[in-house]
């Protein structure tokens, strides 16, 4: 088990258990999440040094809300309540809370009265995110008021001897301007923690957690697909269980112009490890033939993929585990498909897209991770930058970039364009501060002249965004100069294209790719 000493933080719902965890990360504390229902036993295992109880939808007071295990509050450690999480405090220890006549959303300015504990070097006015609709009416006793907004009394509490704080607002949010330092107070100041955590440790605990899940005999069947994901879980795979790891390639028929030769030069260079190339295009483009529907193609590539993942497993004796690169947006967007209670976006084929019956253990060394936590792992593992900083690119390919039915005509389309996209960008030295560039082919046709002759052939848009973990996007204000060579490229070289738009959207409310 991790040795390392950290905090627990309660999840009561709340839309930001993950980013209240990746704060904690980046102040390099080690933590764990837990549901109220499993929060003891998580806390008595870990080396507990705080908790952190999360925000989240219900009311204190209203029927059903969650309950947390009072002993939480005996445990000796400080506690951190945060909105849901400082309401339940109060409730549970003799204070109040109750519906308020006004509720507040979004940006508010709150005034620090008592720069203690969490507040420690802020003082004055200061930007904070609200989101609640009830408040806290009587702190409990032995609490003192540390900020007030104007709608709002107690926007912060504390009662320093036990070390319990309760904030209404979300720290974790970038919106609340010092929430860092709050949190940061909390962990270093409050806990007494060192912040000493760091993507060292992230890999040794996984490493840790592998063996045992999988045993001293186990084998794992990982899919690589020379992205950075799957490229940093193979690293710590192999570091747990050496050559009981088999890394298998699928072409699916969907991928880049020269992906599969790249990969194979990437790996043979920087990874040394069993790896078995699969072609199996031909049973990818089968299934995908006739069909239109973007929630469909992925659930079918799903299938096809976990098909030869397993039909690999069988040459081993005793493989019965699935490792995959899988982040937590992964997860997020495709979680109601799995039953959690928010909206499914998109299936993503690793996570949404898994048949129900897998058969085989998942192992997901990085699940709980965003993406730049994955590359500063993955620098601290010795991976050049070329394998770190490339740009994601999605298990379905090309066929969410391919509106409407996906044929090998198509693909090889889509392949030339986004080949000219890619090239372009990079030469230009554009790629360092973009998130991902490609070209997206549309099922619509339009009329064209070309030497004199009539054209009527399909669209290209280009889409390139900034980000920093996908979850939102902003398209790139790219210079006039490289988007006129793209657009003359495209349509000079790429026989089937006569016309090319730019994707001027952002995420939300489009999403990156566009199915
Ligand atoms: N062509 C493929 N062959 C084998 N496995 C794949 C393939 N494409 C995707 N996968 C599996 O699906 C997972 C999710 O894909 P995803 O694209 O999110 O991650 P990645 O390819 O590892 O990294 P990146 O986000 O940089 O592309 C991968 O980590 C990998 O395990
Ligand atoms: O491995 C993956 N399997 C999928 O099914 C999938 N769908 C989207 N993506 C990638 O996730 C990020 C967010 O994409 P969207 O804004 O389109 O939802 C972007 O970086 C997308 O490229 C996927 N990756
Ligand atoms: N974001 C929250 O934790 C909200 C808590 C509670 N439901 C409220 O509205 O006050
Ligand atoms: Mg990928």
């Amino acid at each position: 088990m991790n040795d390392s000493k950290g905090v627990l933080i309660v999840d009561l719902g709340t839309q930001y258990a993950q980013l209240i965890a990746r704060r904690v990360r980046e102040s390099q504390v080690w933590c764990e999440i837990a549901p109220a229902k499993d929060a003891l036993a998580t806390a008595r295992r870990m080396d507990l040094a705080g908790v952190i109880l999360s925000g989240g939808p219900a009311s204190v007071y209203a029927e059903g809300a969650p309950e947390i295990p009072t002993e939480v509050l005996e445990l000796g450690v400080p506690v951190l309540g945060i909105c849901y999480g400082m309401q339940w405090m109060t409730q549970t220890l003799g204070g109040t809370v109750e519906a308020a006549g006004k509720r507040e959303f979004g940006r508010t300015s709150m005034r620090v009265l008592d720069p203690a504990g969490p507040f420690a070097g802020i003082s004055g006015h200061t930007v904070v995110w609200m989101s609640h609709g009830d408040s806290v009416t009587a702190m409990p006793p032995g609490f003192s008021v540390l900020a007030e907004s104007d709608t709002c009394p107690f926007a912060a509490m504390g009662d320093a001897d036990r070390r319990f704080y309760g904030i209404q607002f979300h720290p974790e949010v970038s919106h609340s301007v010092r929430g860092r330092e709050v949190i940061e107070n909390f962990l270093y100041r409050v806990c007494g923690l060192e912040g000493d955590w760091s993507p060292q440790n992230i890999v040794e605990h996984q490493i840790e957690k592998v063996r045992a899940q999988v045993g001293e005999t186990g084998e794992v069947v990982l899919g690589l697909s020379g992205g950075v994901d799957s490229s940093v879980a193979a690293m710590i795979l192999h570091q747990a269980i050496g050559d009981r790891l088999h890394c298998i390639f699928v072409d699916n028929g969907l991928l880049r112009k020269g992906e599969s030769e790249a990969v194979e030069r990437l790996f043979g260079e920087h990874l040394h490890m069993d790896l078995t190339m699969v072609d199996a295009s031909e049973r990818f483009l089968a299934s995908l033939a006739g069909v239109t529907d973007p929630e469909t193609k992925r659930k079918l590539i799903g299938r096809d993929f976990v098909e030869v993942f397993r039909e690999q497993a069988r040459r081993f004796e005793n493989a019965n585990f699935l490792a995959q690169g899988t982040l937590y947006p992964d997860v997020i967007e495709s979680v109601a498909a799995h039953g959690g209670n928010t909206a499914v976006i998109k299936s993503h084929h690793n996570v949404g897209g898994l048949p129900e019956d897998l058969e085989m253990d998942l192992v997901e060394p990085l699940r709980e991770l965003f993406k730049d936590e994955v590359r500063a792992i993955g620098r601290t593992l010795g991976m050049p930058s070329s394998l770190v900083d490339r740009q994601p690119f999605p298990g379905p390919g090309l066929a969410v970039r391919i509106l409407g039915e996906v044929t090998p005509a198509q693909v090889a389309l889509c392949q030339e364009a986004d080949a000219v996209v890619r090239e372009e960008i990079e030469a230009a030295g554009a790629h360092h501060t973009l998130w991902q560039y490609f070209a997206v082919l549309l099922p619509i046709r339009s009329v064209g002249v070309m030497g004199d002759a009539r054209t009527y052939e399909q669209a290209a848009a280009i889409r390139v965004v900034e980000s920093l973990d996908a979850m939102t996007a902003d398209w790139a204000h790219l210079d006039h100069e490289l988007l006129a060579r793209i657009s003359n490229r495209i349509i000079n070289e790429v026989r089937g294209i006569n016309r090319v738009v730019l994707d001027i959207s952002s995420k939300p409310p489009a999403t990156i790719e566009w199915e």
